[in-house]
């Protein structure tokens, strides 16, 4: 850029023409004051008499504009920026943007971009521009002295509803007005970033720790940032850091501010919320959810609680749920429907939350693990419109947000998706699409214009939900400043089977581990602790919960199918077995691939810790996994043998003394044997040559453990 000296009298005005405030109206006015520009709205809380700006239109602004610009008529010591307020933000303070004026030698200076609009066949009638620079006029950035400004506007009368910026294109095609009122483009993006068709143009940089933007085509740092046409979104994310408003250093410098001190609150004073719970699909671990649900932190008199089912496979589980709490809440409703009421539903809830005058409505999808009590009131705290809080699948890159949109409307990676995902950036960031969860304003619902639709042509309600804050302006935030959770894969949960979270490891083993894995397990790994050694070389450690325990015997009496227990086995390749037992294997019961799961991530690492030396290479191989049932009446033992395994693992399914009487593993080498069994605990020995072992006699009740012969 070249050295200019900008005239000492000269001043900056700042017009802009805005009939509602909007969340982007609020950008901008934001990044005025960050940049201490003088600045002054037109047409506030007045009907907007421009069109409707899909397509052409805003002949008004341009009315408005002139209608201000009169005062300062013969003022040449005003510049005076005219820019859109909606989709713009002010990157620079008067004095930059004064001096890359002054820089231009003209009165007037207009923003460009790629894409001749509306009328493509005046592109030829523009000068040539060299360096592959924006060659046509876009008028939602203009810059120019009051006077010549002025002059230019009262030129010709535009009528409200023409396109102002068909209009100020022929102004300047005219090349007489353009030489006599010595107007130029910005053809290099000096003052004016139009993002359209340009958006590969831009980055962001860091220089003095934080973010500016940089036309890396032209070498630029742009004063005045356009989101114009579809580029919207782009500016949104743009928004996000700049300008001041996220950077590696600092964080999120904007977060903390407008925001709401719930803490000062007496309970009677708390924000009304419509807890709005939609039960849309039928997902594992649905009793965690409702106890999180629960464990929401607030006044429960400040909370009416909604549920709505879609789906047969809950209900029952949420009438129970209503019955036993219902009462602590302000008010409970509960909504049982069909998925073709899917959409309605969705509405109705919105004039439930009206109709009961509520200040907000946190809608919460059966996916959603709220694993943070303190969602709500932190979400309340942040004061937007519409936000999220930012739930992902456990050890995967899925969430409840994306950070862009494809050309299509679908999901696209952003630049800093993964950054945000992984908490590597914290903050409060503006998205193209949230789902999931999320808390709104009660205002919003009351305001048509701002109220969202699950119904847009014949998209999927969430997305058509996203679409509709879009279109209307309403901007979604997505907060991962805390841990709120997480969401539950519903995708290959299998109804028709008995206790089918059990089958849910691979793909929800985060909730698995906290339903199944005992709360002691890792405690074995304590280096301070020695595990228990009941007989030589027989290691005992806490593994499963009972719930595992008592959800795993259910599978297997449901399926009922027991081995007779004699030794012929059409299981087995060899269609024998030496040493039969009463059993039902894994494979019976489709759960083979879950097992080598469990013994893969949970059995290995144990036998590692007590076996050294001995490595898996790999997952470890085991043919033999299956459940045992002894009692009086069938198998009530099982004689001294040893197992084909190099280690095997008995794990506990019930208890000694209280589900059955006698039984017991009974090592007879070292004349040891072992009764107390203890629910959910394994015992680890070797298989061969040292360990011939016993199944001691069950007296009364049944015996259930769980065998796998491993060779790892
Ligand atoms: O009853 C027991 O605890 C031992 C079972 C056993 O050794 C086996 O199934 O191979
Ligand atoms: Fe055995």
């Amino acid at each position: 850029e070249k050295d200019v000296s900008v005239k000492n009298d000269l001043n900056l005005l700042v017009l802009t023409v805005a009939s509602e405030k909007t969340d982007g109206y609020k950008r901008f006015i934001e990044s005025a004051n960050l940049n201490g520009l003088k600045t002054k709205v037109l047409g506030l809380d007045k009907p907007w008499k421009g069109g409707n700006m899909k397509s052409v239109g805003g002949g008004y602004k341009l009315n408005l504009y002139l209608n201000a610009l009169e005062p300062y008529k013969n003022n040449d010591n005003l510049a005076v920026l005219l820019t859109d307020a909606y989709d713009v933000v002010l990157l620079a303070n008067s004095s930059t943007i004064l001096k890359k004026f002054t820089a231009f030698d003209a009165q007037i200076v207009i923003s460009t971009e790629r894409s001749c609009w509306p009328d493509k066949k005046l592109a030829d009638h523009y000068p040539t521009v060299e360096l592959d620079g924006y060659r046509f006029l876009n008028s939602g950035g203009v810059i120019g002295y009051a006077s010549q400004l002025y002059k230019l506007l009262s030129e010709k009368p535009i009528k409200d509803l023409d396109d102002d910026q068909l209009h100020l294109t022929n102004l300047f095609l005219n090349t007489d007005v353009r030489k006599k009122l010595n107007i130029k483009l910005d053809n290099y993006a000096s003052l004016f970033q139009n993002l359209y068709l340009s958006e590969d143009d831009v980055k962001m940089r860091l220089i003095n720790k934080s973010y500016v933007l940089e036309n890396t085509h032209f070498n630029s740092h742009p004063a005045i940032l356009h989101g114009n046409g579809i580029s919207k979104l782009s500016l949104n994310s743009y928004t996000n850091y700049i300008p001041n408003q996220w950077s590696p250093e600092s964080g999120c410098s904007k977060c903390k501010d407008n925001t709401i001190d719930l803490s000062m609150l007496k309970n009677e004073n708390y924000p009304i919320v419509l807890l709005s719970i939609f039960i849309d699909r039928a997902t594992p671990f649905f009793d965690e959810f409702l106890e999180k649900i629960k464990n929401i932190d607030y006044p429960k008199s400040r909370l009416l609680l909604s549920f709505t089912t879609l789906v047969e496979y809950h209900k029952e589980k949420v009438d129970k749920f209503i019955t036993e709490v219902g009462n602590q809440y302000n008010a409970s409703f509960v909504f049982h429907k069909t998925p073709k009421e899917n959409i309605h539903a969705r509405h109705f809830v919105f004039s439930l939350c009206t109709s009961k005058s509520c200040d907000y409505l946190f809608y919460i999808e059966n996916e959603v693990h709220l694993d943070n009590p303190q969602t709500l009131k932190i979400l309340i705290e942040n004061n937007k419109k519409i936000i999220a809080p930012m739930l992902t699948r456990p050890f995967k890159a899925w969430s409840n947000f994306w950070g862009a949109l494809s050309k299509d409307g679908f999901y696209a990676r952003s630049f800093d998706y993964m950054d945000i995902v992984n908490y590597n950036k914290t903050g409060i960031w503006n998205v193209p699409y949230i789902g999931s969860c999320y808390l709104m304003k009660g205002s919003i619902l009351e305001n048509k214009n701002t109220r969202p639709s699950y119904k847009e042509d014949n998209l999927d309600y969430d997305m058509a939900f996203s679409k509709s804050l879009r279109e209307k302006q309403v901007f979604m935030y997505i907060d991962n400043q805390y841990n709120f959770g997480h969401l539950i894969d519903s995708e290959t949960f299998d109804t028709t089977l008995k206790n089918p979270e059990v089958y849910q490891l691979l793909e929800n083993r985060y909730d698995w581990e906290l339903r199944y894995i005992h709360p002691d397990y890792i405690e074995n790994f304590n280096p301070e602790k020695k595990p228990a050694e009941p007989c030589p070389d027989v290691f005992w450690f806490p593994i499963v919960t009972e719930r595992f325990c008592q959800e795993f015997i259910e599978i297997m009496e449901n399926f009922g199918q027991w081995s007779d227990g004699t030794n012929n086995d059409p299981r087995l390749d060899t269609g024998y077995e030496a040493v039969p037992t009463r059993d039902i294997h894994m494979k019976q019961v489709g759960l083979h691939k879950v097992w080598l799961k469990f013994l893969e991530l949970f059995v290995s690492r144990l036998q590692e810790h007590v076996y050294l030396g001995y490595y898996s290479d790999g997952p470890p191989r085991s043919l033999m996994n299956f459940v045992v049932k002894y009692n009086p009446f069938g198998q009530a033992s099982l004689r001294p043998h040893h197992d084909s395994s190099t280690y095997t693992i008995n794990i506990a399914l019930n208890s000694p003394g209280k589900d059955y009487q006698g039984g017991g593993c009974h090592f007879l080498r070292y004349k040891c044997k072992v009764t107390e069994m203890k629910v959910g605990w394994m015992l680890m020995h070797p298989g061969r040559l040292t360990h011939y072992h016993e199944g001691l006699e069950v007296t009364n009740g049944t015996r259930y453990i769980m065998i796998s012969f491993v060779d790892p």
